[in-house]
């Protein structure tokens, strides 16, 4: 689809680049010649998913343990990558989440889906913002959002607020970076089966969710990653600010929560005690 060496010579940091998404990603990245770094909070993860993806192609991948939640972490990750050379490219890919009735939500529940989800990718679009600022270098910026960041979604309500305030934060950086040569860019999927949606959201168990989708299916990793790729590539260079939907127009029918609001109270209390540890 894309011109051999489409992201060649681009350094990019995918967070969350061991699993789903991220490394869907990255696996397109690298085989379209950028040099990819993957973190996560997960060591043994990222470094098997970095094993696999550098038998499938002949690129460098380097794998980062850090926790997005903490900016000491994020400051001292982004250090030693600019002690090599600087990024080209961070994609904000790292989220938590997991369904569950708002009034039931302790604040610690709250928290632990806002610090890595709005906190997390924050931090590391600051990091990497002032390193290039100051070395006059030129970035981008991709964060995967929702398209919760337009309907809203019911019993995902800390999610959707993380999710809008990073499409903010894409905006705003947009026109107070973009003449620093800093474009700011986002992508609002729907459902992609991943082990981690599936598990959080109980993707298997809904009824509904996927009968309506306007396409009748769930999206391929590898359409999304065709859209970051462009997005992040140098042919996207006069996108800033902007976020792209790729969900079949689901959206346009339904936030994607409706069937939870039939489910009974002993559905809801199962919920809570099968929890997943994502
Ligand atoms: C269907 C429509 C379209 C699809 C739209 C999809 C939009 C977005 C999708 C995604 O983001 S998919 C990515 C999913 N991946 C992940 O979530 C991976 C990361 N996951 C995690 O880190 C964990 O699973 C976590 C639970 C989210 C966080 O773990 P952490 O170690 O930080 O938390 P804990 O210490 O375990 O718990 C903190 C706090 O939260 C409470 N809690 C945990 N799980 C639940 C739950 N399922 N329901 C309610 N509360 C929960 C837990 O009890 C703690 O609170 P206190 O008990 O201490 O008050
Ligand atoms: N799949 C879907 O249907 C949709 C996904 N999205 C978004 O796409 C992105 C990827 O999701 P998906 O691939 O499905 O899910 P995954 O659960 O596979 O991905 C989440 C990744 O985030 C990493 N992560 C979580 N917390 C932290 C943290 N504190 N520090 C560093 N890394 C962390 C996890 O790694 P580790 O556990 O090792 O830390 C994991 O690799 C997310 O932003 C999600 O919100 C949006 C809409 C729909």
């Amino acid at each position: 689809m894309f011109e051999t060496g489409l992201l060649r010579g681009k350094r990019i940091l995918v967070t969350g680049g061991g699993s789903g998404l991220g490394a869907a990603m990255g696996r397109r990245f690298l085989a379209l010649g950028a040099e990819l770094v993957i973190c996560g909070r997960k060591r043994d993860r990222l470094e098997a998913t970095a094993s696999e993806m550098r038998q499938e192609t002949s690129g460098k991948v380097t794998t980062i343990a850090c926790d997005i939640r903490d900016g000491a972490a994020v400051d001292s990750m982004m250090d030693g990558l600019w002690r090599e050379a600087p990024l080209d490219i961070l994609v904000n890919n790292a989220a938590a989440t997991f369904i569950a009735q708002s009034e039931h939500l302790s604040f610690r529940a709250a928290d632990a889906i806002l610090a890595p989800t709005l906190h997390g990718a924050m931090y590391c679009t600051l990091a990497a913002g002032r390193r290039w600022i100051e070395g006059n270098h030129n970035g981008v910026v991709l964060s995967i959002l929702s398209t919760s960041t337009i309907t809203g979604r019911a019993f995902t309500v800390p999610s959707a607020m993380a999710k809008s305030a990073v499409l903010a934060m894409t905006k705003s950086l947009a026109v107070e970076w973009g003449p620093k040569g800093i474009r700011t860019v986002a992508i609002a999927p729907g459902p992609f089966p991943t082990a981690g949606a599936s598990g959080q959201l109980r993707l298997e168990g809904r009824d509904d969710t996927l009968m309506r989708n306007p396409l009748g299916r769930t999206g391929e990793h590898s359409e999304l990653a065709d859209l970051a790729s462009f997005l992040v590539s140098d042919r996207a260079g006069y996108i800033n600010g902007e976020m792209v939907v790729i969900d079949g127009g689901a959206h346009l029918r339904s936030s994607g929560a409706e069937d939870l609001l039939q489910w009974t109270e002993t559905q809801w209390a199962d919920q809570r005690a099968a929890r997943s540890k994502g």
